[in-house]
């Protein structure tokens, strides 16, 4: 992790970003959100949880150690997500990358360790996020340490949120 580098705008590598397509009948829509046939087997899922963020209402800036975060934003409403790569040893680090998804642009994230991350709700309504991590939260029978740096309390952390 490096707190003191000035971030630059980019692409960060290992990040994978995928549109969500929707099937639409009369009924509503129905979409994938993720398939092991698709996926690396180092980021397949252990677990999946929804949360949900009010409008206007942030999450994280966090990071894992050893944990890949596997979000869906597919609505309602609509996440401003912020990225920082802050592995030492990656190509792109030192970059921020910044997307936007949810119901306008249904998008599958996946976040690797050691990339800061954070989304704040930009619409008008509650919105939902899918994540499904490779890791279980705070291990098994939830008897371990939770893998997660919270950054959001650091006064002059380098990942702020606009
Ligand atoms: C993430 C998680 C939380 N919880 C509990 C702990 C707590 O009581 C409540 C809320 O948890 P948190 O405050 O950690 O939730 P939150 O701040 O939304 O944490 C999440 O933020 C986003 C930005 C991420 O990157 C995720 O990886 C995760 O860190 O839910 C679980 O039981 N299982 C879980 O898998």
């Amino acid at each position: 992790m490096s707190d003191t580098l000035v971030y630059k705008k980019g692409r960060i590598h290992d990040v994978v970003c995928k549109p969500l397509g929707k099937f639409l009948d009369e009924r509503g829509w129905l979409t994938e959100l993720f398939r092991s046939d698709e996926l690396e087997p180092s980021v397949m899922p252990a677990m999946a949880y929804i949360s949900m963020t009010l409008p206007g209402v942030a999450r994280g800036p966090h990071e894992h150690v050893d944990q890949t975060d596997l979000f869906c934003f597919m609505g309602p409403s609509n996440f401003k997500v912020y990225l920082w790569d802050a592995r030492p040893d990656s190509p792109s680090c030192g970059v921020k990358q910044v997307l936007y998804a949810g119901a306008d642009a249904p998008m599958m994230v996946i976040v690797p360790p050691g990339v800061v991350h954070a989304y704040r709700n930009v619409g008008l309504e509650s919105g939902i996020v899918f994540n499904a991590p490779n890791r279980l939260y705070a291990g098994e029978g939830k008897r371990e340490t939770v893998d997660e740096i919270r950054h959001e309390e650091l006064v002059d952390s380098p990942f702020q949120l606009d």
